[in-house]
């Protein structure tokens, strides 16, 4: 069976050829496939900092080993290195050196360096099975081969390593026309770590900007990079399960990227609703009309102080929102209401960092669907300034005020923690999840400290 397991059917779609199907009734937080690269790189950002294997990070007090032969690929252990030799690594590393310092490649753009050397390492890959660069039937590469091409008609293709025995040209096209709208930036903790090609998972998950699923990443020394597809709501027995390609915050420049880059229209009901405001008003300029605009968004979600906000987050239907609002659609306003969150919360400026953090957990309400991870790290953020700001203010002089701030903190800490593991773990070893039980303690060593 395609799929591997029973809880998914592939059903023919209208317009995507395939849809996957779920065969049951899924709780939030099921796993609804897991499934291995079968090629990866790192980001040239994180070369030499993590194994080009399995992708962690070395453990503590240990240092990554450097393969001897190009100097350019590290790994945990042997057996990490073993691994990617087989995997791809013998076929590369004689002339990888003198590849990566050709005018050809040191011509690329970053992405296009990237995309250049998952195809070196995926062409290499398939010149090392039984019958080089003959994939058996119904294996993840002959899955990858028959995946939707890219909608540009002459993508100009990137050069790949040298490789004996050399692929024809027409493989090498016919890989990298399914790159594009196929391939998927690998995380840790939500930051895009490297690209990974995973066919089965291609073959099953559309794209929905209201999805009812995403993707994960594990990290694993036996198993390399692998990709787990979980459900971010209860999802029903027969309904479509969907993955973002994008950040549904990519409220405008979403609908273009869709056509160019995957070549479909989404009809999501986002993209519907977004598409029949037609011209956004304006954003207003004057600070004191951008927080009213912040105070009406916050007002009309439901959210004025931290403490309603317990047990469980609002929810508010995107078409819904008035006239009055529709500014806030506009992507600068959720880059700005971000930059300048981080900003503050860097800089000690608490009083406007939670300020603006409450503004923006209102719009990731509106605009993200529920449980939505992005949500989630957003509340373990609010968390931490919440705490760093009543550490350092002036006013906590009474047992009560302190015990209010703990409280607020308590609060973003468990709904963080309630999204967060609906998603589960990702990627690196110690990373939200854990975030949230030290903060949690510190909370009751204060308690202890103030009775
Ligand atoms: C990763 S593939 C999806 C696999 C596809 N279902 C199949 O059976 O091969 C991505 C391509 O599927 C199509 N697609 C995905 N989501 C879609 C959607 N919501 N509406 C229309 N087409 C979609 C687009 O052509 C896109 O380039």
């Amino acid at each position: 069976m395609l799929t591997g397991n029973d809880t998914l059917r592939l059903i023919p779609h209208p317009k995507a050829v395939n849809q996957a199907i779920s065969t049951k009734n899924l709780d939030a937080g099921s796993l609804i496939l897991s499934t291995p690269s079968i090629a990866a790189v790192l980001l040239a950002t994180q070369k030499s900092r993590r194994c080009d294997a399995c992708f962690r990070l070395p453990a503590d007090g240990t240092s990554l080993r450097r393969c001897t032969g190009c100097g350019s690929y590290w790994y945990c252990d042997v057996d990490c290195q073993t691994k990617q030799w087989h995997a791809h690594h013998k076929r590369i590393c004689k002339n990888y050196t003198k590849f990566t310092a050709s005018p050809a490649f040191q011509s690329l753009q970053v992405h296009e360096k990237t995309d250049s050397l998952l195809l070196s390492h995926l062409l290499a890959h398939l010149s090392l099975l039984p019958t080089p660069y003959a994939p058996e039937d119904s294996s993840p590469l002959s899955i990858l081969l028959s995946l939707l091409p890219s909608p540009v008609p002459d993508v100009s293709i990137p050069p790949v390593c040298p490789i004996s025995p050399a692929p024809l040209p027409d493989l090498v096209r016919i890989l990298y026309t399914r790159f594009g709208n196929n391939n998927f930036a690998i995380h840790s903790h939500l930051t895009t770590i490297g690209h990974g090609v995973f066919p089965l998972a291609s073959r099953l998950f559309n794209h929905s900007c209201v999805p009812n699923a995403a993707a994960r990443y594990s990290l694993s020394p036996s198993h390399g990079v692998g990709m787990e597809v979980v459900a971010i709501r209860d999802i029903p027995s027969g309904e479509q399960i969907c993955i973002p390609y994008l950040d549904p915050a990519m409220t405008q420049s979403r609908h273009q990227i869709f056509e160019l880059t995957y070549g479909f229209r989404c009809d999501c009901s986002s993209c519907l609703y977004i598409r029949s405001l037609g011209t956004l008003p304006e954003l207003p300029t004057e600070p004191t009309e951008l927080d009213d605009l912040g105070r009406q968004l916050r007002e009309f979600v439901g959210i004025k102080d931290a403490l309603l906000l317990a047990p469980t987050l609002p929810t508010k239907s995107l078409e819904s929102t008035p006239s009055s609002l529709h500014a806030v659609f506009h992507e600068a306003y959720m880059s700005s209401l971000s930059e300048t969150f981080s900003r503050c919360s860097h800089d000690g400026e608490y009083d406007i960092a939670l300020d603006t953090g409450i503004t923006l957990l209102a719009l990731y309400i509106l605009i993200y669907p529920s449980n939505y991870p992005q949500i989630g790290m957003h509340l373990l953020e609010l968390a931490k300034t919440q705490s760093n700001a009543g550490i350092v203010s002036p006013n906590l002089s009474t047992a009560e005020k302190r015990s209010r701030v703990r409280e607020q903190t308590r609060v973003y800490l468990s709904l963080a923690c309630f999204i967060l593991q609906i998603y589960g773990p990702e990627g690196d070893d110690v990373g939200p999840l854990q975030e949230i039980k030290i903060l949690e303690d510190l909370l009751i060593e204060e308690v202890a400290v103030d009775t």
